[in-house]
């Protein structure tokens, strides 16, 4: 395919008189692991939203794989091959791990709120294999961990074979060793053919998996490039990383979010 994937030009979207986008510029290509970084309220889960179509731009063009699709639907954005995992896991909790991921298979409009019958299987089966959560099939999501039940919305997201896949805060509450098992499965996802934009506090997933980087701060976009870059951007280091001295950095800035444990 010529040209981006995703592209956002000029993107804008007002709450009242928050502006949670301000003339935001986005580019994401094919295979490419995108990184969004800023501090609370930068608008991040606002440009996931606008892309996905949850929230409506108020003005500015947005095409994927060389369409328009500013005014479609969220369900014709899904089966065009946009997912995307939440930050708080919405499990069906009376559902299976594999009914869940079933779930997410797209089909046709005739058969929505209904199972579907033939393909789901395969790709359920297909996902869950994938991220090495095929013995949980047969589970309740509230027997899981936190970081499994993060893998079963990752293996949701992934069921349909997105060509995009839009992550808003994965790593919020995994351990060490859960993190970086959620890296090395971005990259795999990535090079298997989708491409991932990934929203999170985590500096250390986010600036060591990422190919590029985009800094929002107040609903605009203050700095992209590679994270080396990024990192050592004078603007992005003021509104939201810190300086290198520990003597000066802000800790809450670098970690500002984690949610509490009745937030998940
Ligand atoms: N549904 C909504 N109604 C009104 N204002 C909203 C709504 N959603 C978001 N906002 C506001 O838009 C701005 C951007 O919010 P958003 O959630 O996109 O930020 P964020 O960068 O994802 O923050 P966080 O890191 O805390 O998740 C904030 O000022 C927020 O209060």
């Amino acid at each position: 395919m010529a040209g981006p994937l995703l592209r956002a030009e000029a993107l804008c979207l007002h709450y009242g008189g928050v502006r949670a986008l301000n003339e935001v510029d986005v580019e994401i290509t094919p295979t490419e692991l995108v990184g969004v970084i800023g501090p609370n309220g930068a608008g991040k889960s606002t440009l996931l939203d606008a892309i996905t179509g949850f929230a409506t731009p108020t003005s500015g063009a947005l095409t994927f794989d060389g369409q328009d699709v500013l005014r479609r639907r969220p369900s014709e954005r899904a089966r065009m091959g946009i997912a995307r995992t939440w930050q708080t896991l919405q499990l069906f909790e009376d559902l299976t791990v594999s009914e869940n991921v079933r779930m997410a298979v797209p089909r046709r409009p005739k058969a929505v709120g209904v199972l579907p019958r033939r393909g789901g299987e395969r790709a359920e089966h297909d996902a869950l294999a994938r991220l090495g959560i095929g013995g949980l099939a047969d589970r309740m999501p509230g027997e899981l961990s936190h970081g499994q039940r993060v893998l079963v919305g990752i293996a949701r997201a992934l069921a349909g074979d997105p060509k995009l896949l839009l992550m808003d805060e994965p790593a919020a509450g995994l351990d060490g060793s859960e993190r970086d098992l959620l890296g090395e499965i971005l990259r795999d996802v990535v090079a298997s053919g989708t491409s991932v934009v990934l929203v999170d506090h985590d500096m250390p997933l986010v600036l060591g998996i990422c190919d590029r980087l985009y800094v929002l701060d107040f609903g605009a976009v203050i700095a992209s490039g590679a994270p080396r870059q990024v990192r050592n951007d004078p603007a992005v280091v003021a509104a939201y990383l810190g300086a290198d001295d520990p003597e000066t950095r802000d800790e809450e800035r670098l970690q500002p979010s984690l949610p509490t444990e009745g937030a998940r």
